[in-house]
């Protein structure tokens, strides 16, 4: 089964060929990420933007739409300026934070991507990233700061979250928690899957709340990335959430069962 995979893939590969800059492994990590970890699809499109000069354009979900509260908004607006170049004796110097775009299946747009998709699952979408309706439910953007090996996710929570009546469910925090630390470690570590999260629920979080979910390296030991997380409110005075997360560095085999 696996052979054939990797045959089918081989043949995608000779599609690419024409693509300066991308190889096949890369296309599988995108799909690693349009999966089970979309965080170095994320990633990836940051350092190789030229991975998009193909068929139509993506959505990014990380641009700001109606949806968007006035405080939703000033948070963005903040640390999108904090991503902005500086200029220096003429030139431009580029600080240490990056806003990360964030597709709801990038794969299908690459070359032989369609391919790969059909292959695993046509329909399969990123979980946060699949409700038409904007504002209905994960609105959320992701900076990251590289050199500190942090990140910061503005978050609004919409009405379709609801767990206790008024407030926001404590799955769709843990779904957010996952994909922010995900995010983090798999811009730092390459391929991964969450192995262990813990998190403890401190404050209910009401619906239409914009929230900060705050993640950092607190260590890597051979293929484990441990990523620590607090959700708080945007001027940080009420804490929410925290979490402890492990991911484990997995091979592109480990997604089709296979242990290489
Ligand atoms: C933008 C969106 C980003 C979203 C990110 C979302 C990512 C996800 O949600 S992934 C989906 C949920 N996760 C999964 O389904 C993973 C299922 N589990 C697995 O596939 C495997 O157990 C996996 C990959 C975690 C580890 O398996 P394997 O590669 O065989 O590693 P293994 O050799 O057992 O362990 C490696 C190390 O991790 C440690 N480890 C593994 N699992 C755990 C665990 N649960 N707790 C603590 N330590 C662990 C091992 O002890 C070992 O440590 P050491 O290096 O000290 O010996």
């Amino acid at each position: 089964m696996l052979g054939q995979i990797v045959r089918s893939l081989g043949r995608m590969q000779q599609l690419s060929n024409g693509l300066k800059g991308v190889r096949l492994h890369q296309l599988l990590s995108k799909e690693t990420h349009g999966h089970l970890q979309t965080s170095l699809e994320n990633t990836r499109a940051i350092s190789t933007v030229s991975l998009w000069p193909f068929s139509s354009q993506p959505r990014d979900f990380s641009q700001p739409n109606s949806s968007w509260s006035p405080e939703m908004r000033k948070v963005y607006d903040h640390y999108n300026t904090l991503c902005d170049p500086d200029t220096e004796n003429g030139e431009e110097k580029r600080g240490p934070w990056r806003k990360l775009p964030s597709y709801n299946r990038s794969i299908k747009y690459a070359a032989g991507g369609i391919h790969l998709s059909k292959l695993i699952q046509a329909k399969a979408r990123l979980f946060t990233r699949n409700v038409k309706e904007q504002g209905a439910t994960f609105e959320y953007v992701v900076f990251v700061n590289k050199e500190e090996k942090r990140c910061v996710c503005v978050f609004q929570a919409g009405h379709l979250l609801e767990g206790a009546p008024g407030h926001v469910h404590g799955g769709a925090i843990a779904t957010m928690i996952d994909t922010v630390t995900g995010t983090l470690a798999g811009f730092l570590s390459g391929p991964i899957m969450t192995a262990n999260l813990n998190i403890d629920y401190r404050s209910p979080m009401p619906l239409g709340s914009v929230v900060l979910i705050h993640s950092a390296l607190d260590r890597k030991e051979r293929r484990k990335t441990y990523i620590t997380c607090k959700v708080s409110s945007t001027d940080e005075s009420k804490l929410y959430t925290e979490a402890t997360a492990l991911f484990v560095s997995i091979g592109v085999g480990h997604l089709f069962g296979s242990r290489n």
